[in-house]
């Protein structure tokens, strides 16, 4: 079974428009897990553009399945998860000015510095993954760095899906998960996934444990909830 993380950086930005507490992401993540949802992630950014730091220790008290805080692993990021302690934190290599995550780990050249901090996280009962792209020399430098899982970066899977392409679009996917597999590597994956692409991913990825959805799940919601909800304003409204 591959477990289903519900991303909820999205319903932070939409709170955050407003400057109250609508919606409140406590409450979302309750009912989130509610519905069947096996995970809540969340990714604060160093600006706090969405999900704030706070947020990260008041959902830690409500969350019962699991709960993996991404990030790239500055000091206060650092800081923020020995703290709260979550199921899984997940590193991921992001610029302060990113839009969203746009690359994964260079495990070889990172292998120091990523061995040092997934230790420190691992001696913490935190369990570890890393960001990566779709590339077999990634996946063998992720295993140096002593990491429980990586996480495969779709976007580039979900593009090519996008335009019919997606057999050349797993190609690489199917081929890091197996060198994943084979070194007994976890595999997550995230980004761009979406009702309309995640089945096909799953379907040529053997033992992926995790997908971790936000912005296509959120729009998705929206969409499929407008109707129910334009009939329930005018219902009030006769
Ligand atoms: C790590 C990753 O893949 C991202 O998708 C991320 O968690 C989303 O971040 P934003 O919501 O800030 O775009
Ligand atoms: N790790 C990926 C994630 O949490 C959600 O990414 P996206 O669905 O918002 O692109």
């Amino acid at each position: 079974m591959t477990k289903l993380s519900v991303n909820i950086n999205k319903l932070a930005t939409l709170r955050n428009s407003r400057g109250g507490n609508v919606p409140n992401l406590v409450n979302s993540a309750k009912d989130i897990e509610s519905f069947g949802a096996q995970g809540i992630t969340i990714h604060p950014r160093p600006d706090e553009r969405h999900i704030r730091y706070q947020d990260a220790h008041e959902l830690k008290s409500v969350v019962q399945t699991e709960f993996n805080i991404e990030g790239n692993p500055i000091p206060k990021f650092i800081d923020l998860v020995l703290d709260v302690k979550p199921t899984q934190v997940t590193l991921v290599p992001d610029a302060e000015d990113a839009i969203t995550s746009n690359a994964g780990w260079d495990t070889i050249k990172n292998k120091d510095f990523l061995k040092e901090v997934i230790s420190t996280f691992k001696s913490h009962g935190i369990r570890t993954s890393i960001f990566v792209d779709p590339n077999e020399e990634m996946v063998k430098g992720a295993v140096e760095t002593g990491t429980d899982r990586i996480e495969l970066y779709t976007e580039s899977y979900a593009k090519a899906f996008s335009v019919g392409k997606q057999d050349e679009g797993i190609y690489p996917f199917a081929q890091a998960a197996k060198v994943a597999n084979e070194v007994g590597l976890g595999i997550n994956a995230g980004h761009d996934l979406s009702l309309e692409n995640v089945k096909f991913f799953k379907k040529h990825i053997p033992n992926l444990l995790e997908v971790s959805i936000g912005h296509a799940l959120i729009c998705e919601s929206i969409y499929l909830g407008l109707e129910n909800v334009v009939n329930m304003y005018l219902h009030r409204l006769k």
